[in-house]
């Protein structure tokens, strides 16, 4: 499975506490933490800021004699514990209304092994690593989907996109952004926002181009014929757009494990890889570089700029508007539009805006996935039951994404149309 091959990881409790250190006394500090890594575990009532329980106690269990003739029947245990005051006591309730019948099952499994004389010790081994990793890995799955509920965006790191490949992008997709506006205008832009997006009155900062259908070689072999790419450009354009599609799918596999879903996320999704750039002058410090919205899509993996700030999250929970801070080497999730309606409702489709904070230009790549390219956007029919009614009809995505540019809908509105209370 795809999943092994790297170690996806949120960033650490470690690395946010460092983060803080770092930017304590900047304005924002205390807003960085919560934007930059949004944690939701982090300090909450006994639990650790790595989401282990606090609550630990040492136990002693006795169990009478087992054997396979009375390994069925439901034996006394008596539990002894250091603390005999009334935690004890309930931690003591606690174990035996649910650790007892687990103990028993381990034992009346081992007893049976041991009837048939027994697993080998590599055996054994195997098996305590496979539920090791397994559990990490679910813990992993279950993190990401509450970051997509609680925030709707997040930072990874250990995704597996090399830091090398990642800076060689970066250094291309400056390379390309400082071509003659002439070469630039060859990125064509069939529909808004797919290709070439020179500065503008809209946009006075903001230029940018698109590779749509960034899966596929040949989008990225014309994308490189319009602008003249060298073969090394070619090289490295090929390589991350591949990486970056890796990385969505193996997101796609984990949200979905963390939902207990099964099936293929992305599969036949169309993506678009988009190259940023912001030209921060003095006289556009303070200005907005890219306005309030949410993403169309379902997510984006977003490398944004490695030491200029300006992306900013609305939190879903207060409202407010965060900063969040560069981290190099990290990738940034958010959570867009179709992800809202196919978690009927449970993911947040993070609001955000780019804002110009130091007179520096800054770059960022984004990789959208969008939607499915030949079947309609639907809520998963295992997430609809009686008390979490379907909030969405079904709908094609390309329709949709019109509909948010035609009713200047930037932030999601326009899925109001598809509400199923609607029709
Ligand atoms: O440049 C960034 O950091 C964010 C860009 C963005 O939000 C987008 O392209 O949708
Ligand atoms: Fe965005």
């Amino acid at each position: 499975m795809v999943v092994e091959r790297r170690r996806l990881e949120l960033a650490s409790a470690e690395t946010r506490q460092s983060i803080l250190r770092r930017t304590v006394d900047l304005e924002h500090g205390a807003l960085i933490l919560r934007s930059s890594m949004p944690h939701p575990g982090l300090g909450r009532r006994g639990q650790d800021a790595a989401d282990n329980s606090l609550l630990k106690a040492e136990k002693l269990v006795e169990i009478p004699y087992i054997a396979d003739e009375n390994a069925d029947e439901d034996p006394d245990v008596t539990v002894t514990l250091k603390n005999d005051g009334s935690i004890g006591k309930r931690l003591k309730e606690a174990f035996l209304a649910k650790g007892k019948a687990f103990v028993l099952e381990q034992v009346r499994v081992f007893v049976v092994a041991m009837a048939k004389g027994g697993s080998t010790k590599e055996e054994l081994r195997a098996r305590c690593s496979r539920r090791r990793s397994n559990a990490s890995r679910s813990r992993l799955a279950e993190k990401l989907v509450r970051a997509c509920e609680e925030w709707g965006c997040f930072r990874l790191i250990n995704h597996g996109v090399s830091e090398k490949l990642m800076s060689e992008t970066k250094a291309v997709t400056r390379s390309f952004l400082d071509l003659p506006l002439e070469i630039k205008m060859r990125n064509p832009s069939p529909v808004e926002g797919k290709g070439y997006i020179p500065l503008n009155y809209a946009t006075p900062v903001f230029e940018g181009m698109g590779i749509f259908e960034s899966a596929s070689p040949g989008a990225v072999d014309d994308f490189c014929n319009q602008l003249g790419a060298s073969p090394h450009q070619r090289e490295i354009m090929f390589k991350y757009s591949q990486a970056l599609y890796d990385l969505a799918q193996d997101l796609g596999a984990k949200l979905l494990e963390g939902m207990g879903l099964h099936g293929d996320l992305f599969n036949g999704w169309s993506c678009q890889l988009r190259l940023n750039k912001y030209h921060n002058t003095p006289q556009s410090v303070g200005q907005t570089g890219a306005v309030m919205h949410s993403d169309p899509g379902f997510l984006t993996i977003l490398q944004d700029d490695e030491i200029i700030g300006g992306l900013e999250a609305v939190s879903r929970n207060t409202g407010e508007l965060v900063p969040v801070d560069p981290m190099p080497g990290t990738l940034m999730v958010n959570i867009g539009d179709i992800a809202k309606v196919w978690s009927n409702g449970r993911f947040c489709n993070v609001k955000h805006r780019v804002q110009c904070y130091e007179a520096k230009i800054r770059t960022s790549i984004a990789l959208f996935v969008l939607g499915p390219r030949d079947t309609k956007v639907e809520t998963r029919h295992e997430l609809v039951d009686s008390e979490h009614p379907n909030l969405y009809i079904p709908f094609d995505f390309e329709e949709y994404r019109t509909l948010r540019i035609t009713t200047r809908a930037p932030t999601g509105g326009a899925l109001e149309l598809f509400r199923a209370t609607n029709f």
